[in-house]
Formats: structure tokens, C-alpha cells, sequence
């Protein structure tokens, strides 16, 4: 009996497909080892009961940082942080998923950044103002929180730096994230749109593509690109410019995608907790600083970080209550707090500032930009 060439294929086909089985039931049940080990050093731990307790950010970047550090291909390096990410966040959720708040509502690019970051093992609860987000967790409500912090275009949320003048939380964490725009319409072409639906920065973001393709269209700024995906949902004459999580949320076809103007548009969020974290090894630390008036003020502040040769990667002023046409600057230093040449610096910065605060200590991002093409994502 003669073998065709289909033949030859779908028996090639069977062995790849059992090869790629026995794989599977080898990582699978390697993943359940993971997660009883996991579950051994969570005994460890002693007599907690919430899963926040048990979670150590500084242990996740490490771990994360490994990924990369023996990735040969061919998935891309935040391919395989991904996938490590929701082993992980899997790992920790065993018992209890973490309570993490974060700016809604549903279907916004900080969810997105929610899920970035903690993996989507944890229970992520919506709330309508960055002053909400700072309450759920200041009063134990929330573990953590996630708020957005500046935009690469459109520059920084002032309200959430100025919440850590009279707040007590902590930083935690930072997760940068891509921000890709979409025009979400039931709309077939461009000429049926009348109205344009989108929060003012996104707006903005979008505002050379939205002259050249919908110049006539009327502009309606809304508190978020989801509530602009709601109001667009039975109205075909509009459209909402948002990310692709609120155009699956809100059943919406993407008309348009990537259609923010810069390439690079890219949000910076925080994530905020009640305690400060223990070093990962190649930390960050932002802090609170207001001087004494007089001439050099900012130079005598920032003396301290000279003379230890600290990096400083950061600078925002923001105006203070301390009085009229105070500052306070909001900075960010290469290391962590605890770091041998870090804390001599804060000590004498603690001496001689006006105001000093250690808003935290955090891993730096270590997640990888999930638009580099892998052969760009070393560099
Ligand atoms: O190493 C730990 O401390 C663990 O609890 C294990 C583990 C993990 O799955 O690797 C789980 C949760 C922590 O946030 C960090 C790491």
C-alpha cells in the first residue's frame, strides 16, 4: 500500500500532538508541585489568615527577573513573565485571592494595570475616585490599591501625588503600561459617526487622528473610557475611544485600533499599600521632601544624595500647605531605603529637610514593555 503525502502529514501531526501531551502532563503536574511548595512556605509564614500576609512583592520580582534572565526563546520575554505572573498569582490565591481596589470602573486601562501586575488571581474591586482607592485600603478594606500616576503624553495625575500629603500610604509598587487607543462603534464607516465619546485625556491623546479622520465629529469628554464604551453600546451614530478590554466588556467592534497619536503612550501607575517592603535586590524609592526657604533651596535638600553618589531618577514639585508658594518635591532615587549607601543619605536628608517621608521602597518594573518585538527587548 502506497502512503500519500496527507497521510505522511497527519501522522506527523499525531506524534508532534503526543509529544506536546506528554509535555503538558509534565508541566501541569509540575505547576501543582509549584503550588504545594508554595503553599509549604505560606505554613512557613506562621498563622496568618489573609492571603496579603503572605504575599512578598520583593519575592515575586526576583522570581520574575529569573524568567527573564533564562528566556532563550522563541516566546518573548513578557510572554514568559506572563505566563510565570499567573502561576504565581494562582500560587498565592490557593486559600484567598488578595482584595486589590483600583480606578474604575470596569473596563479602564488601571484594571488592565491591576491584572499586569498581581496576575488575575486576586479579586479586583472597582471604585470611582482615586480618593476612594486611598480609603478602601487605608481602612483595610483593599490590600493594595492601583492608581495612575503620569501619562507619557498628557504628564502627571497631580491629584495622586497630592494624596500622599495627608495620606499614610505607602508605595508598593510601580507597573507601566502601554496604552493603546481604539474607536469602539457599532458604526461601519467613519462617515456615520456624529459624536465622539472619551475621557479628556484620551481625547487628547488622540487628537491628530481624530482631526484627520472625524474633523466634523462633535467631541464629548466623560469621566472614563468605559462609561464612554456604556453610552456608545445602542448608539450607532457615536463612538467611544477606548482600550480593547472596555470594547469586550460593552460587546463594542473595533473600528479603528491604535489610533493614539504617539506610538509610545505609555501610563505609569502606582501601587499603594499600608506597609513599606523589604529589598528585591534592584529597588527604587520615591520620596517626600519640602526645604527650607531661602537661596539654594532645592540644591542644600538634595546635597545628602550628592554626597552618597544615589541616582536620582525623579523630580515632581507640587504645591504644599505648608504655605503660600511652598513646595513639596516628590523624588525618586535609585535603591532602597534600607540599601548601606541609601539610608546614610536619608538620614542626613531626615536632619536637614523641612519635611522628609520614605513614600516607599519598591522593586523596579519588571515586567516587560509587551509591544518590544523580541529581538529589541534586551536593548
Ligand atoms: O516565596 C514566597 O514567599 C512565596 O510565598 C511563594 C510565592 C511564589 O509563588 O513563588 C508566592 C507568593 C509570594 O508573593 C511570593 C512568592
Amino acid at each position: 500500500m502506497t502512503t500519500t503525502k496527507s497521510d505522511k502529514t497527519s501522522a506527523d501531526l499525531e506524534t508532534v500532538r503526543s509529544e506536546i501531551d506528554r509535555l503538558d502532563d509534565r508541566i501541569q503536574s509540575l505547576i501543582s508541585e509549584r503550588a504545594r511548595l508554595a503553599f509549604r512556605v505560606r505554613e512557613s509564614k506562621g498563622e496568618f489568615t489573609q492571603a496579603v500576609e503572605y504575599y512578598r512583592p520583593e519575592r515575586e520580582a526576583q522570581v520574575l527577573r529569573r524568567v527573564i534572565e533564562r528566556n532563550q526563546g522563541p516566546l518573548t520575554d513578557a510572554e514568559m513573565t506572563r505566563l510565570f505572573r499567573e502561576i504565581m498569582s494562582a500560587c498565592l490565591a490557593q486559600q484567598e485571592p488578595m482584595n486589590i481596589a483600583y480606578l474604575g470602573p470596569e473596563g479602564t486601562f488601571t484594571q488592565q494595570a491591576v491584572n499586569r501586575h498581581f496576575g488575575h488571581s486576586v479579586r479586583a474591586l472597582s471604585h470611582p475616585s482615586i480618593d476612594n482607592v486611598f480609603e478602601q485600603v487605608q481602612a483595610a478594606e483593599a490590600d493594595f490599591g492601583v492608581v495612575p500616576v503620569e501619562n507619557s503624553s498628557q504628564g502627571i495625575v497631580s491629584h495622586t501625588l497630592d494624596m500622599f500629603l495627608t495620606s499614610e500610604l505607602k508605595i508598593c509598587g510601580e507597573i507601566e503600561l502601554r496604552v493603546h487607543q481604539n474607536l469602539l462603534t457599532h458604526a461601519t464607516s467613519l462617515g456615520q459617526i456624529e459624536r465622539v465619546y472619551s475621557h479628556a485625556q484620551s481625547l487628547s491623546q488622540c487628537r491628530a487622528w481624530i482631526r484627520a479622520h472625524l474633523p466634523e465629529a462633535e467631541l464629548i469628554p466623560v469621566s472614563s473610557n468605559a462609561e464612554a464604551a456604556r453610552r456608545v453600546r445602542n448608539a450607532p451614530e457615536s463612538a467611544a475611544i477606548a482600550g480593547r478590554s472596555a470594547a469586550e466588556i460593552y460587546a463594542l467592534p473595533v473600528l479603528f485600533s491604535n489610533i493614539e497619536d504617539r506610538q509610545d503612550n505609555t501610563t505609569r501607575f502606582l501601587v499603594i499599600g499600608r506597609h513599606l517592603l523589604a529589598p528585591s535586590g534592584r529597588d527604587k524609592t520615591t520620596l517626600l521632601l519640602a526645604g527650607h526657604e531661602g537661596p539654594g533651596l532645592l540644591y542644600h535638600l538634595l546635597a545628602p544624595l550628592q554626597k552618597q553618589g544615589i541616582n536620582m531618577t525623579r523630580i515632581e514639585s507640587r504645591p504644599s500647605s505648608l504655605g503660600k508658594w511652598a513646595y513639596v518635591f516628590f523624588i525618586d532615587i535609585e535603591g532602597h531605603a534600607e540599601d548601606s549607601d541609601v539610608a546614610p543619605a536619608l538620614r542626613e536628608l531626615e536632619q536637614s529637610a523641612k519635611l522628609f517621608r520614605v513614600l516607599g521602597s519598591y522593586p523596579r518594573a519588571v515586567l516587560p514593555d509587551e509591544d518590544k518585538a523580541p529581538e529589541d527587548e534586551r536593548s
